[in-house]
């Protein structure tokens, strides 16, 4: 029944794209008649999507009954220079020459014609010519304001090389000076100015299929603190892993900046600020202002738009997360995400350092959305594994705050968040004394603070333990907890590390170390891709611990025997399907996935739904 729906579905679409007759429209023809020429069934069909960018109902037209009204939409083509200003669709000189005629281009482009390989590999050579990273970031984004597909396929080409650039830890220097790098608007500013107008302000934007927000207020950029509207470049650099690592499709994809004033005075006064030159709103106008947002996105977008929230201040994160997990699809990264990649990487050094996840001991430097959300995680996750009360098993797992251990004396005083982990023990005031105290076996830092992991702290840590886990989370890299070398040197060679900003491989005593990533961007981007693919309404904890199932269990021989607790990010495409099949299989076992019928390969769906930066044809 499914099959031949599906097929006069795609019969219908081509029969209104051949009366029409235009242009851009043909190219879905073809796209559709190359589909069915493959030799695929009707039934393998089904195993496919449009969220990669293949067939969506994208005017609603065909969803919509005969008594409904729909929009007359037509589609306008863009040619000649327009051609080349889209992002979208231009392809600098890679336009064949049949192109160039057809789309009145001739002449406005030199006579030679590249590949798209010959193209990314001038791109890479000009950015290695760069010595300034920030250099890097500006002419990645201008690459990517330019020419779309190229600059993703650059991404997902040189992933190891780029991730840094575009991501942890250049992104945060980008977020400082972005006043002076701004250039043309990738995402969505919406300020207390538009109070009251929100709904219109989301109407702006020019892609209308939106499947994924990610928003920050810019209150807590890594561990930078608060850069206020210049937080923009985070949402704008996550949505590029969505697309890179994830293949959800860039038209897809909204960063949204919400700028309800900064704290920072050093940006209040700086000349090129570009955002809203007022202290931070809090309170009940902060809040009222959060709730216009998400009712308008909820509005605007429908039930199963993706709200993914970044680098709130933990004051407003937790809330945020606690107010709306049960009225709107959202994950908040820093809290969840990150729960889940290090769940994984602690799981997967178990092979490394033995024992069950019950019996170690594990103590954070910082108790806020990462530390409490990782702290949660594993709790929950020891607690389903030996059926015993998630109270009982989170008394293996102690944090330290700027305040020193969070033990029960202090309970009045602690945020909501941290009170769970308040443990009977006297007052601890430094790191080093509660390592000495509690003698983890596994050390994670999320405090945001660079060096806090001194030589000391490092060496009591691999006085008793044979193989000590030592995680420093903070980014950008200026706020490591300790460096690689100092992990390795320090502990003789015997830690097991992972950070959450890049490290280079490091030598010592003739051996080569090569440091892991630990961070969230292994996971959102296949988490997305697996809520969006099944149509997912809400986010349930048990689809978390599914994605740091299938993350933990891409880690190869190969990788442990170098030492590594993560695999490499060469391979995240297909880490992110895999992620996003278990994540979708969880929630259509818990009745929360709208897509139906299930398809019965998930992970073959999940590559169909992928987007792929390979230029198409144009007619
Ligand atoms: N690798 C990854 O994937 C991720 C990394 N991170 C990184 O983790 C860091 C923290 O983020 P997040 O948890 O959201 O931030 P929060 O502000 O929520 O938490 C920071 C915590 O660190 C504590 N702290 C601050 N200074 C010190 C100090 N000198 N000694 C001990 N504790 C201290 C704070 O204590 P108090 O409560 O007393 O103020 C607070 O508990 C950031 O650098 C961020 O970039 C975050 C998400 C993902
Ligand atoms: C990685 C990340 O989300 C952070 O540092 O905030
Ligand atoms: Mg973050």
């Amino acid at each position: 029944m499914m099959s031949s729906n599906r097929f006069n579905f795609m019969r219908r679409v081509l029969g209104v794209f051949q009366c029409r007759g235009r242009g851009g429209e043909r190219e879905i023809r073809v796209v559709m008649e190359s589909t069915l020429r493959n030799g695929e069934s009707v039934a393998d069909m089904e195993d496919k999507s449009g969220v990669g960018g293949g067939v969506l109902d994208a005017y609603g037209e065909d969803s919509a009954t005969e008594d409904q009204l729909v929009t007359p939409w037509t589609v306008t083509i863009a040619s000649g220079y327009t051609l080349l200003r889209d992002p979208h669709h231009n392809k600098g000189l890679a336009f064949s020459e049949k192109e160039r005629d057809a789309h009145y281009i001739r002449g406005l482009l030199p006579p030679s014609i590249l590949t798209q390989e010959l193209q990314e590999k001038k791109v890479m050579q000009n950015l290695r010519s760069y010595d300034v990273p920030l250099h890097r970031y500006v002419a990645m984004m201008d690459l990517q304001e330019r020419n779309e597909r190229l600059f993703f396929k650059l991404l997902i080409d040189n992933v190891e090389e780029l991730l840094p650039i575009v991501y942890t830890p250049v992104v945060g220097e980008a977020c400082q000076k972005y006043g002076n790098v701004f250039r043309r608007p990738q995402g969505l500013f919406i300020s207390l100015k538009e109070k009251g107008r929100i709904l219109e302000v989301l109407k702006n934007w020019p892609e209308k299929n939106i499947q994924v927000i990610v928003v920050t207020d810019g209150e807590r950029i890594l561990g930078l603190g608060d850069l206020g509207c210049q937080g923009m470049g985070i949402p704008v650099g996550k949505l590029s892993l969505y697309t890179a690592l994830g293949g959800v499709r860039p038209s897809a994809c909204l960063p949204i900046t919400l700028d309800v004033g900064t704290n920072n005075q050093k940006l209040l006064d700086n000349e090129f600020y570009i955002g809203l030159r007022q202290k931070r709103a809090r309170g009940q106008e902060y809040y009222d202002f959060l709730h216009e947002f998400m009712c308008a996105v909820k509005q605007n977008y429908g039930e199963k738009i993706l709200i993914q929230f970044e680098d709130f201040a933990n004051h407003s994160a937790f809330e945020l997360l606690a107010k709306y997990r049960t009225t709107h699809l959202v994950f908040n990264d820093d809290i969840q995400g990150t729960a889940v990649v290090v769940l994984a990487g602690v799981v997967s050094a178990l092979k490394l350092v033995g024992g069950t996840l019950a019996d170690h001991t594990f103590l954070f430097l910082g108790a806020g959305e990462a530390g409490t959300g990782i702290a949660e995680l594993i709790a929950l996750e020891i607690s389903k594994k030996t059926n015993t009360p998630v109270e009982e098993t989170r008394k293996k797992i102690w944090l330290v705050d700027s305040k020193g251990l969070v033990v029960s004396s202090r309970v009045e005083s602690l945020q909501h968040f941290k009170q769970p982990w308040a443990h009977d023990h006297e007052p601890v005031k430094e790191l080093l004394d509660a390592v000495k105290a509690i003698k983890p076996t596994v050390l994670i830092g999320t405090s945001g603070v660079g060096k806090t992991f001194t030589k000391e702290v490092i060496e009591a840590m691999a006085s008793f333990n044979k193989k000590p886990v030592i995680l420093a989370l903070s980014n950008p890299t200026s706020q490591s907890e300790c460096t690689a070398e100092e992990a390795y040197t320090w502990s003789e060679g015997r830690a097991i590390f992972a950070s959450g900003s890049p490290f280079d491989p490091v030598e010592y005593n003739g051996k080569v170390f090569v440091p892991g990533q630990s961070n969230n961007a292994y996971i959102f981007p296949g988490l997305g891709l697996g809520l969006i693919m099944s149509g997912t309404i809400r986010v349930h904890e048990d689809m978390l611990l599914a994605a740091s199932e299938a993350l933990a269990a891409q880690v190869t021989e190969e990788n442990y025997e170098k030492g590594l607790i993560f695999p490499p990010f060469t391979s995240i495409r297909n880490i992110s399907a895999q992620i996003a099949a278990n994540v979708a299989a969880k929630s259509y076992e818990l009745g929360l996935a709208t897509h139906l019928p299930r398809p019965r390969n998930l992970i073959k769906f999940a590559e169909s739904c992928m987007y792929s930066p390979i230029y198409r044809n144009y007619l």
